[in-house]
């Protein structure tokens, strides 16, 4: 766990340079029209450089989002070189002496293509989740799970952004982190291993506090819930969410929050239902879930897909879903599954 935390602590640290100077150069479209920022290869390299020197006997196994094969061409050579500067200023402080070449980079976020799956240990990453509220100067996190024999075990989320105390609705809004990045007070680090339920602490100057064990709000009617989505309506329905709050009688406005960030704040009670129902066409990821389905669980929560069923990290690197996730604490998840097969009924 040590290992796991500091490797997101040095991530996100990394991601928190870059989103104060970020400029459009350094933002390139993947195929799949979504957004990679050299935050996102720097932090992939980072936590697979911190997690492998920390077991340098054995080779890494990591389910990780980015792969090189972008900055293995001539046009990503300045993008590269960027890269493994960012990642040697970290490297620096942490293995003074240490510096990594380029070459090295490369095979370093190369670690993450592991194809995870039922048995053994994996690490799995998101770098950047939420890339898109990165670079909207709002809110992401950086999320790393680890799986033995298709179980997530171990979840630890760094969520630079978010405060540490209560979150307004305007906390996940463009801009919100020119406003909020740099306040003492804001910043948590989420992480939990299986059966030790979940803790949060400051995510920079550690040791200022001790971690806080968090658990889900103990919300069983919809009248008093705050639910949670994307910022984004692509990547998750607005309306589909809308019908099932409906059906619920929740009355507050939803939260919305890039990342899983959501999945922290719903640990911490601060929100109470994560709901997401992406395109019918997209694959969801197990990246963009491992570390917070352990933290919510931990915290007392449920996560399932919208039939009820608890999520499987062991089929590979994508979750097999039907319609979408649902979260939130158990008398509530069990009203929305219900009100999901009436409202959102499978296709
Ligand atoms: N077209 C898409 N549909 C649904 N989700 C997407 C899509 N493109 C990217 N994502 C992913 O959705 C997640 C963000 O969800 P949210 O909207 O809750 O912030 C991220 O994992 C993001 O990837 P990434 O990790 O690259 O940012
Ligand atoms: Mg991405
Ligand atoms: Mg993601
Ligand atoms: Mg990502």
């Amino acid at each position: 766990m040590a290992s796991a935390k500091e490797a997101v602590r040095l991530a996100s640290r990394l991601c928190q340079e870059v989103q104060r100077q970020l400029s459009a150069e350094e933002r390139v479209d993947k195929k799949d029209d979504s957004p990679v920022t050299v935050a996102d290869y720097g932090a992939q390299v980072v936590v697979a450089w911190t997690l492998q020197r920390a077991d340098p006997s054995t080779r890494l196994s990591m389910v990780a989002e980015e792969d090189s094969t972008e900055l293995r061409t001539p046009a990503g050579r300045p993008m590269l070189d960027r890269i493994t500067a960012l990642v040697n200023s970290v490297v620096a402080a942490a293995a003074p002496g240490e510096v990594l070449s380029p070459e090295q980079v490369l095979d370093i976020i190369d670690l993450g293509a592991s194809q995870g799956g039922p048995s053994g240990r994996h690490w799995v990453l998101d770098p950047i989740d939420g890339t898109r509220g990165f670079v909207g100067m709002r809110q992401y996190s950086v999320c790393l799970g680890m799986l033995q024999d298709g179980e997530v075990v171990l979840g630890v989320l760094g969520c630079p952004n978010l405060p540490q105390g209560p979150v307004g609705d305007d906390d996940g809004a463009t801009g919100s982190a020119q406003r909020l990045s740099g306040d003492a007070d804001v910043g948590c680090l989420f992480f939990s291993e299986r059966g030790q339920g979940a803790w949060v602490e400051p995510l920079q100057n550690a040791g200022d506090a001790a971690p806080a064990q968090v658990r889900v709000a103990e919300v069983t009617e919809g009248a008093e819930a705050r639910f949670m989505e994307s910022v984004e309506s692509r990547h998750s329905s607005h309306s589909i969410n809308a019908a099932l709050a409906r059906e619920l009688g929740v009355v507050r406005p939803p939260l919305r929050m890039d990342s899983q960030v959501k999945y922290g704040l719903l640990s911490r009670g601060c929100g109470t239902i994560f709901m997401r129902f992406p395109p019918a066409t997209y694959k969801e990821k197990i990246w963009d879930h491992a570390a917070g389905f352990v933290i919510v669980e931990e915290a007392g929560g449920r996560v399932t897909d919208a039939a009820g069923v608890r999520l499987d990290f062991s089929k590979g690197r994508f979750l097999a879903l039907d319609r979408g996730i649902i979260a939130a604490p158990p008398a509530l998840h069990e009203k929305l599954v219900a009100a999901a097969a009436k409202v959102a009924p499978k296709a």
